[in-house]
């Protein structure tokens, strides 16, 4: 049996520690179960309860109080997770062998981490060999994508992520409940990929016609393909939060292999079932 997995990716500050804790507490009302392994060890402030914590196998400040290392919060980092490939025994025995598991992985905010560097892939190989099914979930921050240029190298980024690890991905516009009415109407050209040809910079900002010769034809390149599209994510709005979370199930698969279960009588049940057993039979007689 197959077990589920999200690696929840994306730059610093996007949002990746709030989604996994609204998608823990969405997932709590669907009555699924759904862990969560934290994998900054520069993690300072998460509101989920963690099924594993990197930070108890190498935490940044330890590698950067190293006299020997030397190395300052992003090279640190970057030391930990090299540590952390090296070390993955450290998570299976964390993780056990559950069928049927779900678990997140919050991820920290390098982006190196995401267009470079073979630390992630080696995460996501041994997963595989674990007999995950891994989605990649890349968060971008809807507030730097209102303008065209920099909605480019969002997608750029998301794109790079996706070359690089091999696997399904969705990729996410978090925070859209701090847009303006305005902005919001603004970013909807870029949640259909169809559009991303029709894009131009509306703000005047882009000066050179060079520049805006590129962004336009990074766009149709993006639009031909229809490589990258994007979801929206409110993390209020509990309809948002369940197409996300369909959009990546889907993509893993999740439910096709699983085993229906009886659903567990309570006390209250069976009582009723013997209550209405008895005056079946009394209404025959
Ligand atoms: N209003 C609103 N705020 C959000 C949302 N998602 C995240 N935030 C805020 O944005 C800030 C950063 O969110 P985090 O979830 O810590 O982001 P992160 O990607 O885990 O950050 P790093 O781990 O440091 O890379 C916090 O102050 C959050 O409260 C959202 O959907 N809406
Ligand atoms: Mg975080």
């Amino acid at each position: 049996m197959p077990r589920y997995a999200q690696l929840v990716m994306g730059p610093a500050g996007s949002g990746k520690s709030t989604y996994c804790s609204t998608m823990v507490q969405h997932c709590e009302t669907l009555n699924r179960s759904v862990q969560v392994v934290n994998l900054d060890p520069a993690a300072e402030y998460f509101d989920y309860p963690v099924m594993a914590d990197i930070r108890e196998l190498i935490e940044v400040d330890d590698v950067m109080e190293d006299a020997s290392l030397r190395f300052g919060p992003n090279g640190g980092l970057v030391y930990c997770m090299e540590y952390f490939a090296n070390n993955f025994d450290w998570l299976e025995s964390c993780l056990g062998h559950t069928e049927d598991d779900y678990i997140l992985f919050d991820c920290p905010g390098q982006i190196e981490l995401y267009t470079h560097l073979p630390v992630m892939k080696y995460l996501v190989e041994q997963l595989q060999q674990w007999e995950f099914r891994v989605c990649g979930v890349f968060l971008v921050d809807s507030q730097f994508m209102v303008e065209s240029f920099k909605f480019i190298s969002g997608v750029m980024a998301a794109l790079s992520a996706m070359v690089s690890l091999e696997i399904p991905q969705c990729n996410i516009m978090t925070k859209m409940d701090l847009l303006s009415k305005k902005a919001k109407k603004e970013i909807e050209k870029f949640l259909d990929p169809d559009m991303y040809s029709m894009i131009e910079d509306s703000t005047g900002k882009l000066r050179s016609k060079k520049f805006k010769k590129l962004t336009k034809a990074i766009c149709e390149l993006i639009d031909d393909y229809s490589i990258v599209r994007f979801l929206p994510f409110d993390r209020s709005d509990e309809e948002c939060i369940n197409i996300v979370l369909q959009h990546i199930d889907f993509a893993i698969q999740y439910g096709e292999d699983l085993e229906f279960k009886e659903p567990r009588e309570t006390e209250e049940d069976k009582s009723q079932n013997f209550d209405e057993f008895f005056q079946d039979r009394a209404d025959e007689q």
